[in-house]
């Protein structure tokens, strides 16, 4: 792929301030039907010491189909609970979660989730890890493995339907746990930080395959992560989530155009964007140091450990 020339300037960029493709997008984004509903919601645990703690308070949130939301904030400010919540793996204390207008009560097929860890069963090869919710879906072991066989061709892991996990990558492990969530066919993939064990060079390139995916299937995305760089290279929103209690802090518009490439982290709007996340999340350290040095160091990092199959 073709990557844009890298606009090097020195002006200030407003995060807030699309240019015209990307304005058109969110327009377009924001007319389709809603994918995922989340009102008032609230989640208090109650602790051994008889004190409670309010990990989630107020929370609203709109995201439409095939929209790529990520979600970010300070340790402890609830991201695992929220996806636990949507996934149906944690009771909510108050409010409302719908997907495609259902409301929310349990884990359902309707949402499929990936995990930091890796989750495939290790006595399955690769295809049976795929074919196996399939098959206790009721499909027979023959229709199962062949839909196995095409969602592996998806993540182009088909050579290595016959092996088993320990003889795959990091992230060839997360490629199949991605392609057995899709199996299902959900909705909504709940990904909570899936490449947060992986180095910075299979990091950027499960990035890419994530987004190469996305693309070709009808699939909206809630994505947790703590990298700030991944968060922007990859969402069409980023939700920024706030501490003590969970509180919406910001909701964002990734100003940066699609398709998205490494060059883009040294874009005004990416750095911009970037910048205001700092701001958000590390105030400390961003009214220290400076937005743009920040940006401009991590960017460094980044660019010297991506490869070129990134998009
Ligand atoms: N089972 C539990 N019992 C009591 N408190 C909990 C429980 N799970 C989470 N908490 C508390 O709820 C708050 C939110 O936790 P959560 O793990 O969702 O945050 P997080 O943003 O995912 O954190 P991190 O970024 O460190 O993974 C924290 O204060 C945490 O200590």
């Amino acid at each position: 792929m073709s990557a844009a020339p890298i606009p090097l300037t020195a002006e200030p960029c407003d995060y807030r301030t699309q240019c015209e493709p990307v304005r058109v997008r969110f327009e377009k984004l924001k007319a389709r039907e809603v994918a995922l509903k989340v009102e008032n919601l609230g989640k208090v645990f109650r602790n051994a010491d008889g004190g409670e703690t309010v990990a989630l308070r107020d929370i609203d949130l709109v995201t439409h189909r095939r929209e790529f939301l990520c979600v970010v904030g300070p340790s402890g400010c609830g991201k695992s609970t929220f996806v636990r919540i949507l996934a149906g793996l944690e009771t909510k204390t108050s409010g409302t979660v719908s997907v495609g207008g259902v409301p929310v009560s349990g884990p359902g097929a309707d949402r499929g989730m990936v995990f930091q860890g890796y989750t495939l069963f290790p006595w399955l090869t690769v295809k049976r890890n795929v074919a196996f919710g399939l098959e206790e879906n009721g499909e027979s072991r023959h229709v199962a493995e062949r839909e196995a066989l095409q969602w592996l061709a998806l993540i182009g892991l088909e050579r290595f339907a016959d092996a088993y996990p320990h003889q795959l990558s990091g992230g060839m492990k997360q490629r199949v746990a991605i392609a057995r969530a899709l199996a299902m066919r959900p909705r909504i993939l709940l990904m909570d930080e899936p490449f947060s064990a992986l180095d910075a060079q299979s990091r950027a390139r499960m990035q890419a395959y994530l987004i190469e995916i996305w693309r070709k299937i009808d699939i909206t995305i809630v994505f947790i992560t703590h990298d700030l760089d991944e968060a922007v290279t990859l969402a069409d929103r980023i939700l920024v989530l706030k501490a003590h209690p969970g509180e919406v802090e910001e909701l964002i518009e990734v100003p940066v155009p699609r398709p998205r490439h490494p060059g883009q982290m040294l874009t005004p709007e990416f750095r911009a964007t970037r910048a205001r996340l700092d701001a958000l999340i590390h105030p400390a350290e961003a009214e220290a140091d400076g937005p743009a040095d920040l940006g401009s160091l991590d960017m460094v990092t980044r660019m010297a450990s991506v490869g070129d199959e990134v998009e």
